[in-house]
């Protein structure tokens, strides 16, 4: 199993179209693939469950029989920061739990699992934990999604520091496209991370509404 660990500049960057988009892809091509994201905050009730529309996108993208609750074991109701909507509700997030979840679906063995983060890399979850620790105590090496936007350029190079600072490995970094017109100066702002990030740029992602259209540059992200 190969497994990454998806973080991205900030909120609202694409972590989950990108994640959502390389299951849809690698399954396309045959692969087993899994997703993961053990903590989300904003929900709507669902048959009086909390749902939330990451985890949605990631369990419709599983080919492994996990059920919704497997992918998102967390799902706090309010968009906040998660660790202040889980003592809102109560909750206290443990890195047993979230590490337990993701055996839970490590022990479909597909042939990918990914996780994905929630915010920008160094989330708090509470009590002194955070979600680097999380991704520590399961090794995995990082997939970083780059919102394309200005402001860019400090928030990756910050976020690619921070995780080899936690003695993690960068597997790449993608280019996501967050509107339907590229940021002003793209091609100078993707030449300028592609020499200072200190890890390959793994894929462009156009901006396509389309989720589940396989992405023949995503194809072969995993070598
Ligand atoms: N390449 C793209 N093409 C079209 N829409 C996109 C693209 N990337 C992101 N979006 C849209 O932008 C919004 C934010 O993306 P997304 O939900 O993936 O962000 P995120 O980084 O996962 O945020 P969060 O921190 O809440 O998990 C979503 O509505 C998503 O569909
Ligand atoms: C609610 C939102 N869409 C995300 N799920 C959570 C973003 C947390 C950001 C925390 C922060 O860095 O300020
Ligand atoms: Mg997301």
């Amino acid at each position: 199993m190969q497994s990454f660990f998806i973080t991205g500049t900030d909120t609202e960057v694409g972590k989950t179209y990108f994640t959502a988009r390389l299951m849809h892809t690698l399954a396309s091509e045959g692969h087993q693939v899994a997703g993961y994201k053990p903590v989300a905050a904003g929900c709507e009730l669902i048959n009086n469950e909390p749902v939330n529309e990451d985890a949605q996108a990631i369990y419709n993208a599983c080919t492994v029989p996990a059920t919704l609750q497997q992918v998102n074991p967390i799902a706090l109701m309010p968009p906040i920061a998660p660790h202040i909507a889980a003592t809102e509700a109560g909750v206290t997030l443990k890195l047993s739990q979230l590490v337990a979840g993701y055996r839970q679906l490590a022990a479909y063995q597909p042939d990918v699992l990914l996780m994905e983060g929630a915010g920008g890399w160094q989330l708090p979850l509470g009590n002194n934990l955070w979600m680097p620790d999380v991704v520590k105590h399961l090794k995995l090496p990082v997939i970083i999604v780059v919102g394309m936007r200005l402001g860019c350029l400090n928030h990756a190079l910050l976020t690619a520091r921070a995780i080899t600072q936690a003695g993690l490995s960068i597997h790449g970094w993608v280019a996501n496209q967050l509107t339907p017109q590229p940021m002003l100066y793209y091609a100078e702002n993707l030449a300028t991370l592609r020499e200072a990030m200190p890890a390959p740029l793994l894929a462009e992602l156009p901006f396509e509404a389309d989720v589940t259209r396989p992405l023949a540059t995503l194809r072969d992200i995993l070598r």
